[in-house]
């Protein structure tokens, strides 16, 4: 009962407002109670914007202020903005974890975006899922649409040290415990790492997808890197606003802009910025809507030969805001140049490489964006995706924040079924680990915790922390932050609590990571393992109602971008039957 034709004059919109009769009454007449004119029903290009902030999500609360620029931008092209909210998920406050309800948010936005009178839509973003989740929505609806991202926060200041986003959280958390830093001192840091609107303003998951979202080619140059408080910003959501007019008229949609080719631009950009880890699992779950033949595997073998251009934290010293003063992303596509398909088309009208062409692209501090030629950190020290009988369909492990004598380790397993139950031990004197233990922490998936929170770089042991000790192994089957470092086996695939492999690990089984062989490996016999799985059992579920259940049962695994099994593609723009 629904129809992909065009309303009566060629636009989607027109179903409903350009409609007679009592349905054309109904569409029109309770909008007229905002104040709009007649001409806004004349057929004119119909923008929705897509608001992801709350004061729940504090990296996205001014989000909405973003939106009055798009909306200037709208009228200004001759087309209709009407804002409206979408989940705001803050990743630093929402319970087991935002990552939870991404999937959430982007059901919540396709159908918004299919259920109204939408021509086309403004995706404005910030805190790690909202961009994820609302190109997920975007990739399957398939309206034109364009992204802005919020933008980052000002640089940390504490005592003239640059501070970052969640890095000197663990940081300075780590400080506390080894009795460096006053509980006084942290208190007064807390209040000077978060100077203004915007997101974590180190290389960590909101910058990250901030700048996939510019490499995809879905939001204008430079669009990831001005600070949130930086006029530009607000210029940009403007011409963002007119520019979403233009799509429409011209009928641009996010499939013929994210194809295979923008995926490897933006899986190789993600090397070059020593991005998250979290963009693998989201950069797959975007493809999976739209159809997009993409692999964990790729993230592993289309990056062996970029290296780290940026010297940002966690990985560096440095923060968006001297990125965004250097040259911000187009300095780095200048640098990566021939790696990358510079012809793959943007919403902008204008491919990739354009920005470059157009000699504006220039890097303006050397030490901030490195040169290729004299890179931060050498080729083959991004993502590796490591296999092996304790991960046969994968896991992560982000080399450049990890250590370098790490890489080839073999250690015993000091097994923990929860975050909550390493941390009743963490600080116990005669807690039985050393240098040289594989901490492994399980049930921490996408079905096992539920949502894949990021708990898997536990904080050392006191003991070993008093000892010097700096980085140890840790093998877990959820994620990581962003902005956090630490030689950390991510995203174990399948989970335990699926029956992964991670399930059947015990205390004392030997474990070997291989970084450069790309293996992880459980040092157990076959058999062994045969017996200790057909002793498994799987965990109750968390839920028997409601969003958790749904999700429990039909999460998929982090190698497939843990989205929903049943939201995996597209179902379109087709205008739904009446309402009434
Ligand atoms: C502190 C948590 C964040 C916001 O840093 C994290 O989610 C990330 O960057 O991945």
């Amino acid at each position: 009962m629904a129809t992909t034709e065009s309303g009566p004059n060629g636009r989607r919109s027109s179903h409903w407002f350009g409609a007679s009769g009592r349905s054309g009454m109904l569409y029109r007449s309770w909008m007229r109670n905002q104040g709009f004119s007649d001409e806004v029903f004349d057929g004119r290009p119909v923008v929705g914007i897509a608001v992801s902030g709350s004061e729940l999500a504090p990296c996205n609360a001014h989000l909405s202020r973003m939106a009055e620029s798009v909306k200037r931008g709208v009228w200004q092209a001759g087309g209709f903005p009407l804002e409206f909210p979408v989940m705001a998920l803050g990743e630093t406050v929402l319970r087991p974890t935002a990552m939870f309800y991404r999937n959430l948010l982007a059901m919540e936005a396709e159908e918004l975006m299919r259920a109204n009178p939408l021509d086309g839509v403004v995706l404005l973003s910030g805190c790690d899922k909202t961009t994820p989740g609302l190109l997920m929505a975007a990739a399957s609806v398939d309206l034109p649409a364009m992204m802005l991202t919020g933008g980052p926060m000002l640089n940390g200041k504490f005592r003239g040290q640059d501070i970052g986003s969640g890095t000197h959280v663990w940081k300075f958390e780590e400080e506390v415990r080894a009795g460096r830093m006053s509980e006084a001192d942290c208190a007064f840091a807390e209040s000077c790492m978060s100077r203004s609107n915007g997101h974590c303003m180190t290389m960590g998951t909101a910058s990250t997808m901030a700048c996939m979202a510019e490499a995809l080619g879905m939001q204008p140059p430079y669009g990831a890197t001005w600070p949130a408080v930086d006029a530009r910003r607000y210029a940009a959501a403007q011409r963002a606003g007119q520019r979403a007019v233009t799509l429409i008229e011209e009928d641009i949609r996010p499939s013929s802009i994210m194809t295979r080719e923008a995926f490897e631009n933006a899986i190789r950009v993600n090397a070059a910025i020593g991005g998250s880890t979290n963009a693998v699992i989201h950069l797959l779950a975007i493809a999976g809507r739209l159809g997009v033949p993409l692999s964990l595997d790729d993230f592993d073998t289309l990056v062996r030969d970029i290296p780290t251009l940026l010297d940002l934290m966690p990985s560096g010293r440095f923060l968006m805001e001297d990125f965004c003063y250097a040259g911000g992303l187009p300095a780095v596509l200048a640098e990566l140049g021939a790696a990358l398909h510079t012809s793959a088309p943007t919403v902008t009208g204008e491919p990739l490489g354009a920005v470059v062409e157009s000699g504006s692209a220039e890097c303006h501090n050397r030490e901030v964006i490195r040169p290729l030629d004299n890179p931060f950190q050498p080729a083959g020290t991004g993502t590796a995706v490591l296999r092996g009988n304790l991960a046969p369909n994968g896991a992560v492990v982000k080399q450049s924040a990890a250590s370098p004598h790490l890489m080839r380790h073999r250690g015993r397993a000091r097994v923990f079924d929860s975050p909550e139950e390493y941390y009743a031990v963490a600080d116990d004197p005669e807690l039985d680990v050393d240098a040289d233990t594989v901490l492994v922490l399980r049930n921490c998936g996408p079905v096992g915790y539920p949502g894949m929170p990021e708990v898997s770089n536990v904080a050392l042991p006191t003991r070993l922390l008093d000892e010097g000790v700096t980085d140890m192994v840790r093998v877990c089957d959820g994620r990581m932050s962003g902005t956090a470092y630490g030689t950390v086996v991510l995203h174990t695939a399948p989970e335990a609590a699926v029956g992964g492999p991670l399930a059947l690990v015990r205390d004392g089984d030997e474990i070997t990571l291989d970084v450069a062989a790309r293996t992880l490996t459980l040092e157990v016999a076959d058999q062994e393992l045969d017996r200790r799985r057909s002793a498994w059992t799987p965990p109750a579920p968390h839920s028997d109602r409601g969003w958790s259940k749904l999700y429990g049962d039909h999460a998929l695994q982090a190698d497939q971008g843990a989205d929903l099994d049943f939201l995996v593609g597209a179902s379109g723009h087709a205008v739904p039957r009446e309402s009434h």
